[in-house]
């Protein structure tokens, strides 16, 4: 398989059946018609031991946590609330019961913090790694879900925190292990890509202020989610090299290795999305009077769908590369 995306494309039905469906296959999540005032938001993702995490990258506490935190920041993506999660896990021989408790340690923790219940799963045996997948239940304003495909020409381009720590963390964890001495700056890069935390504040404050805007969350890296806007809206994204928000504790690296963290890396969870010249300082205002720091990063520049890389005096062409679960 070349990758998921394509994959997607083919099994994505032509036709649906139900009327109170609003957003299918196609954006972090679904959305259907709920009660008057609300539409539910709902979408699944699954974390795979080997492909994921290792037992030396997450501690079975951390995996748990994570599990649901990328579920919780795809609904982030959407605007929503989160009220309910369900989780199936496939539990192969190598896990003990003590560690599967931890696991759900993490995930209650996590839900405590949003106010989410745990309302249902599933439980099976498997041959060889672990496969936990966690699918969340929110809700958001009647017609206010954000979307991927809202984005249009003049708008500015921006993100939420700092880019490129998740990736940054893995390396650190891949090449010296999760036992090895680090120094503070390591550490939070470890941090950030072992218990990522999902913007859903930031996108409450993006679906409330009830302005145009499309949004995504970055799991495979902001050139392949900065991608995804522009095919879902059919426009051209221009991101500013000396603009992205590299996350601070990896000052120590070459450049070239930020960005390239920053830009392919992914799992950073954090939200990119477009707004208007007039919305965005709306926006950011009340982003940093909540105490959350919005980056703008980009403009949108034309009417097909591509995104560009401005360096210093270079206009490069960004393809969507970044994590490919069938191109590694
Ligand atoms: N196997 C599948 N069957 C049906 N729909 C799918 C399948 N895989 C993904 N989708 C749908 O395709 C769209 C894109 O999925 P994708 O997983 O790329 O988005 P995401 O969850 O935001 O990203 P990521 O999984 O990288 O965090 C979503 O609407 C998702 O529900
Ligand atoms: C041990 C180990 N090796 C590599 C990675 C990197 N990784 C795995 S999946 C993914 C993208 C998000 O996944 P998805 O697209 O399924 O949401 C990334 C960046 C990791 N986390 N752990
Ligand atoms: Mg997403
Ligand atoms: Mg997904
Ligand atoms: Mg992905």
């Amino acid at each position: 398989m070349k990758d998921e995306f394509s994959f997607i494309s083919k099994i994505t039905p032509r036709h649906t059946h139900q009327s109170s469906l609003k957003v299918a296959i196609g954006d972090d999540a679904a959305v259907y018609s709920g009660t008057d005032l609300f539409d539910e938001v709902i979408c699944v993702d699954t974390m795979v031991e080997g492909i994921h995490f290792r037992k030396d990258t997450l501690t079975p506490y951390q995996i748990g946590k994570k599990a649901l935190a990328v579920n919780l920041s795809d609904l982030a993506a959407m605007g929503a609330i989160p009220h309910y999660y369900l989780v199936s896990i496939a539990i192969p021989k190598s896990w003990s019961e003590e560690q599967l408790e931890a696991v759900y340690h993490g995930m209650k923790d996590l839900a405590n913090q949003f106010k989410v219940d745990l309302i249902g799963g599933d439980t099976v045996s498997i041959q060889e790694c672990l496969v936990i997948t966690v699918t969340v239940i929110g809700r958001v304003e009647k017609n206010r879900s954000l979307l991927r495909s809202s984005a249009e020409v003049g708008d500015n381009v921006f993100v939420t925190g700092y880019v490129g720590g998740s990736a940054a963390g893995l390396s650190l964890l891949l090449e010296k292990g999760n036992e090895a001495p680090y120094f503070d700056h390591e550490q939070e890069l470890i941090k950030a890509h072992q218990e990522p935390v999902p913007q859903v504040r930031a996108g409450r404050i993006f679906a409330q202020s009830n302005e145009r805007i499309s949004l995504n969350d970055v799991s495979d890296g902001l050139a392949s989610e900065a991608n995804e806007i522009a095919e879902a809206s059919q426009v051209t994204l221009l991101l500013y090299e000396e603009k992205l928000p590299l996350h601070p504790a990896m000052s120590a690296n070459e450049l070239d290795q930020q960005l390239d963290a920053a830009l392919y890396g992914g799992e950073d969870f954090q939200l990119i999305g477009t707004a208007s010249k007039e919305t965005f300082p709306l926006i950011q205002a009340e982003c940093k009077r909540q105490g959350i720091s919005l980056h703008l990063i980009g403009e949108v520049i034309d009417n097909q769908p591509a995104v560009y890389l401005q360096k210093e005096n270079a206009k490069i062409l960004l393809s969507k590369k970044g994590y490919n679960h069938f191109s590694k």
